[in-house]
């Protein structure tokens, strides 16, 4: 199976979990774009869904395959959120954020009662931060959180390249309009004490751990599909 056959075939068994009237939260880059095909055709068949998509691309997907959406202050609870990963642990803690989605897919996650990662074996690890972390940062200061962020980090033992993510020859802004700091700290034994440490950081907005927002991943490897589920 190619790399998009695997994202197809994790998207299709999430779509299993999904109901009619569902109110869903929608992930963002090319799995859960995939996820995204699959609702529109079982939509065409009849099934009603209102989604909240996690960011502007997701959107004007959505729109563009006729998935109708809703936002977070007309539906500010949610029955769940269907969203791919960056990396998974066994846990269930993931990295998100490599397509710069990160704070928009973390509140939407946090309003839903359920989340299920779409993924392919690719994205596990045992232990976090083989893909660099992205940290969603105020462009107000940059250096001096980016000096802090370090410093966060060298406080837990952690150390590696902190670089400003760039298009092609300016910061990449996120839909909230503000930069992302992409940390090559390498393993991350602890991520809950470094996730409070980042949040402690004045300029930080957020960072791509998810910690115990996940219930389920759909992981497609050469054997099919495989469920993950969390045990907290
Ligand atoms: O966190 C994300 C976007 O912010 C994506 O879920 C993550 O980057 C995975 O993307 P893809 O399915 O394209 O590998």
């Amino acid at each position: 199976m190619d790399a998009r056959a695997l994202k197809i075939e994790a998207a299709r068994a999430a779509l299993a979990h999904v109901e009619d009237g569902m109110r869903l939260g929608i992930g963002t880059g090319s799995t859960a774009e995939e996820f995204v095909r699959l609702l529109a055709a079982r939509m065409r068949e009849g099934l009603s869904i209102i989604g909240v998509p996690t960011s502007e691309r997701t959107a004007a997907f959505c729109r563009e395959l006729g998935v109708p959406l809703t936002t977070l202050e007309e539906t500010p609870e949610l029955d769940l959120t269907v969203d791919g990963a960056d990396e998974f642990d066994p846990e269930l803690s993931l990295v998100k954020g490599g397509g710069g989605a990160l704070l928009r897919e973390k509140i939407v996650a946090a309003a839903s009662r359920r989340m299920i990662v779409i993924a392919d074996e690719s994205k596990a690890v045992q232990t976090l931060g083989r893909f660099p972390l992205p940290i969603e940062v105020n462009p107000f200061g940059l250096k001096a959180t980016e000096l802090a962020v370090r410093r966060a980090a060298e406080a837990l033992g952690l150390a590696g390249p902190v670089t400003l993510r760039m298009t092609k020859d300016a910061p990449f802004v996120t839909d909230g309009g503000h930069f992302i700091l992409d940390a090559s700290f390498g393993r991350i034994p602890d991520p809950r004490a470094l996730s409070s440490s980042l949040h402690s950081v004045p300029g930080v907005v957020e960072h791509g751990l998810f910690l115990g927002l996940a219930q389920m991943a759909v992981v497609a490897g050469a054997g099919g599909a495989r469920t993950i589920l969390a045990q907290h």
